[in-house]
């Protein structure tokens, strides 16, 4: 399943923040999405979900998006949010079953082969024990684990995740990426949101960069993306970055004390840091 986006342009109010981006998600693909705080990314998703009115088309196969239902949409696409609460007391399990909900027929509940199924999913992802505790009293990694459990449950053919390993530990985020690069293999179209260039070089097909005035700065093969030059430009408070052997990306003074007598307080102001396109 390919999903295309063409001259999308989306403004809250008066306030331009995607500018005619234009992308296409093809499946067996695991493509990265990075960029500055604040450019545009989870509202990139939020348009391509068909949850903000935007300028220019989403299609899914040729199909315009906005011409499918809710239902429909959740069929074929998934979304790991960035962020999630849930005031209810819905159980784990509850929340992974959400996930089934739009391949349950009229008004029928799960079926035993959809809870077999979520628990599978929770086993998975290591909270096979947590089933029956209430989501909203897990840690935050556990929450993040859920909504990806909730994903996969959905089982989709495209699947967009916004910075889906933030809060987890590092044991867990090697897993998350190992799982969005075998769903790719296995022909889904995956488009991870995530600020750890490395993970962008060591684990994505393709990497796609939002620059801060809302448009794409690059597209392409990671090692050819995920550059010194580009990454300086898009976070000028990093300094000077160096490719090591292996093809880390690093910041050239990574681990140099501060001289004596200069706080990290001190480092400089940010505020006339250049903004790059
Ligand atoms: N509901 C909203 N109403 C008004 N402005 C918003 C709203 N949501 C986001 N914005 C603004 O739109 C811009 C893009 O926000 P968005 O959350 O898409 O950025 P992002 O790239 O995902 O950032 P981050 O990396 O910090 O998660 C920001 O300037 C933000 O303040």
């Amino acid at each position: 399943m390919t999903l295309s986006v063409r001259n999308l342009t989306f403004a809250y109010g008066e306030h331009r923040v995607l500018d005619g981006v234009d992308l296409d998600l093809r499946p067996g693909e695991l493509c990265a999405l990075f960029g500055p705080n604040g450019s545009g990314k989870s509202t990139l998703y939020r348009c391509l979900l068909g949850h903000l009115r935007h300028g220019g088309t989403v299609t899914l196969d040729g199909v315009d998006l906005g011409r499918l239902r809710p239902a429909e949409v959740a069929r074929k696409v998934s979304y790991v949010p960035q962020q999630h609460s849930n005031p209810f007391p819905f159980t784990v399990l509850d929340m992974v079953l959400m996930g089934r909900t739009p391949h349950l027929g009229g008004v029928f509940g799960p079926r035993p082969a959809d809870v077999a199924f979520c628990a599978g999913v929770l086993d998975q992802v290591g909270l096979a024990d947590q089933r029956d505790r209430l989501y909203h009293t897990l840690s935050g990694g556990q929450r993040q684990l859920v909504l990806i459990a909730r994903a996969l449950a959905q089982d989709c053919g495209v699947l967009l995740l916004d910075e889906p390993t933030a809060s987890l530990d590092f044991g867990n985020q090697m897993w998350v990426w190992r799982t969005v690069r075998e769903l790719a293999r296995s022909g889904r179209a995956v488009l991870v949101c995530t600020h750890e260039p490395n993970h962008v070089r060591w684990f994505c097909d393709r990497a796609v960069a939002l620059g801060r005035a809302g448009r794409l700065v690059a597209d392409g093969p990671p090692a050819e993306v995920v550059t010194t030059d580009l990454v300086t430009a898009l976070y000028p408070s990093v300094g000077a970055l160096a490719v090591t052997a292996d093809a880390t990306i690093a910041p050239a003074e990574a681990y140099r004390p501060l001289p004596v007598g200069v706080s990290a307080g001190s480092a400089g102001s940010r505020q006339d840091e250049p903004t790059a396109e």
